[in-house]
């Protein structure tokens, strides 16, 4: 329980160094972070330190609580994502890992009821049954060595996070918060750096929450240790007895906030300064003709194997590994096209599903160098059995950050790892359940019985559908018909096109209540073909991805040419040749 106290010290020291630093006040009575927490909370446990304090260099252990989804492919991919981040919390020590990830055992993980599809608790995101499940889970844990924090695959409010804390008395992160942990930890230059604090400070910032102490006072003290209340007073109303008192002190504690962050910001501005100026020259130096050398974005979902593709085609090295996000700073190689054509070919760093908003704006200036670039190679892992998924995740981020249509157009579509059969790199072979108390009474989204009906050549049957995010407490059922013949096709795709009004009403309360009539297309299967297969360590598709590059280039420098032919051309009337206006 006490060795990675050590490991989650460092990866949370940024946060409490920059308060000390700029304010000085304690960290923990600005940010409460989850070494404060772990390390409250680990004080009585000295008499257990020597026993578990023999690798204190050691990544801290997280236990995994996967909410479930249907169908169990789905679930089994999410789990398996969870999994992957949980192990890639690691900082490089003298610039290694200490462990070698493929042999890092599977950290412990727990399948529960999903939130998302009954009524999300305010106060704990999960029901009752599950936080106790999950407790019963954590105390077994602890007889067999313990586990440092908690991550809950799902994303939690302040409120709720410190909740959880509490009840399960342990650190816990949300997706986003384990994200951002992943990139402060695994970046290595200055820039990247201030970068992943920036996002840190700006999540911190919506955690900031007021809890009441045990000596009955309200403060942003210790999680895990006070009733926590509201960011605005007691109760939700912001008006409560005290709430004059507290909202100066948090006003206090985002002022602080902002002002580091303003710092932040004019270091970020520095440090980019110098680099496009390096890059510039660089881009100068490198171009034929007065031309600048033109750069190429290598874009793709966490783990697709960008960077290996960019070392193989640059004959150089960069660093991969199976940890997600191991790219968190841009890396620039030169190569050389098979026309003979100098380009600059950028890897940077990799999107996933949910890629928290902060991150987003935080590393703006590293994203708006992918925009900017003249031309984007898409990288897809294609052994990821939700290769679609993350492609349309990717497509998600590119849009986000401004990348125009036309760029998207014409982006070159690469599906890397060739070599692996579709599936092989999934790691969750069993997918527990637990046995929450009411589960079993619940229908799920992708819950249903769809048959093939001979004599309207369709699938017909119901299926529960997934519920609106705007109305948590609905949920609905579908009868479907599908029309299709192919009986192997998996329906869980499909696609309610006509929902008529609901018909009948079952169930009460919370229950799920609308029955809808309606008839769905199954989505095609994707058929679709990328422009090139590569497998970045065997070398195969290298050639064809460059001559490709080579082309795309070529068509845009005529373009460009006609853009500037016609930018300069005195405008003429086209019958007569005469010059106008
Ligand atoms: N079998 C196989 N493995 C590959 C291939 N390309 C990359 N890998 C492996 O996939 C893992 C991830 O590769 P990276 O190059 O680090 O992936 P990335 O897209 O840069 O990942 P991030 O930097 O985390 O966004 C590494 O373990 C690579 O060795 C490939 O073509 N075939
Ligand atoms: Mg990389």
């Amino acid at each position: 329980m006490f060795r990675a106290v050590y490991q989650i010290r460092a990866s949370f020291r940024f946060v409490a160094q920059t308060f000390t630093r700029k304010t000085n006040l304690s960290s923990t009575s600005v940010i409460p972070s989850l070494f404060t927490n772990l390390h409250a909370r680990h004080k009585h446990d000295e008499a257990d330190a020597n026993e578990f304090n023999k690798d204190p260099g050691g990544p801290p252990r997280l236990f995994v609580v996967q909410p479930r989804f249907r169908p169990d492919a789905i679930l089994k991919t999410k789990l398996d994502e969870a999994l992957n981040l949980a192990n890639s919390l690691e900082e490089q020590r003298d610039g290694y890992y200490s462990t070698d990830f493929a042999e890092k055992e599977l950290p412990p993980h727990l399948v529960v009821q999903n939130p998302a599809y009954r009524i999300t608790r305010a106060d704990t995101f999960f029901g009752p049954g599950t936080v106790d499940n999950i407790k019963c889970h954590l105390n077994a844990e602890d007889s067999k060595g313990g586990v440092d924090a908690v991550f809950v695959n799902g994303i939690l409010t302040g409120i709720q996070q410190r909740n959880l804390e509490r009840t399960w008395g342990k650190a816990v992160l949300d997706r986003v918060g384990l994200i951002i942990e992943i990139f402060h930890a695994h970046a290595q230059t200055k820039e990247a750096k201030l970068q992943a604090e920036l996002a840190a400070l700006m999540y911190k910032r919506t955690r900031l929450v007021r809890v009441r102490g045990s000596d009955g006072r309200f403060t942003f003290g210790a999680p895990g240790e006070a009733e926590v209340v509201s960011a605005r007073g007691r109760g939700s109303g912001g008006r409560g007895f005290i709430s004059g008192a507290g909202e100066t002190e948090l006003q206090l504690q985002r002022r602080r906030i902002i002002e580091r962050r303003n710092h932040l910001l004019s270091e970020i501005k520095e440090v980019r300064r110098t680099r496009a100026l390096q890059r510039a020259s660089r881009k100068r130096r490198g171009g034929s003709h007065g031309q600048d050398m033109p750069t190429v974005a290598i874009v793709g979902y966490t783990n697709a194997g960008k960077s290996t593709l960019v070392s193989a085609l640059s004959d150089t090295y960069l660093f991969s590994d199976n940890r997600m996000f191991a790219t968190v700073d841009t890396k620039v190689r030169n190569v050389i096209l098979p026309s003979g054509k100098k380009v600059l070919l950028s890897d940077t760093v990799g999107f996933i599903s949910d890629l928290p908003v902060q991150l987003v704006e935080a590393f703006h200036a590293t994203l708006e160098e992918v925009a900017e670039a003249d031309l984007l190679v898409h990288v897809l892992d294609s052994s990821a059995p939700n290769r679609d998924e993350q492609k349309e995740s990717v497509l998600q981020v590119l849009q986000q950050i401004g990348v125009s249509n036309e760029k998207l157009q014409n982006m070159i579509e690469v599906w890397n790892k060739i070599d692996l059969k579709h599936d092989e790199t999934s790691v969750s072979e069993q997918i527990e359940e637990d046995v929450d108390d009411d589960s079993d009474d619940w229908l799920s989204p992708g819950d249903g019985e769809v048959k093939w009906d001979d004599a309207t050549a369709s699938f017909v049957g119901w299926k529960m559908s997934e519920p609106d995010q705007t109305k948590p407490n609905e949920l609905s059922i579908s009868h479907v018909e599908v029309e299709s013949r192919d009986h192997q096709k998996d329906i869980s795709n499909w696609e309610q096109t006509k929902p008529n009004e609901p018909s009948i009403l079952v169930g009460s309360g919370d229950q799920p209540k609308d029955v809808w009539n309606c008839r769905g297309v199954i989505k095609s299967d994707s058929t679709y073909e990328p422009d090139v297969k590569t497998s970045a360590i065997t070398r195969v598709g290298l050639q064809e991805l460059l001559d490709l590059i080579d082309d795309k280039l070529k068509t845009e420098e005529v373009a460009e040419r006609n853009v500037f032919e016609r930018k300069w051309r005195p405008p003429r009337d086209h019958d007569t040749g005469v010059v106008v206006g």
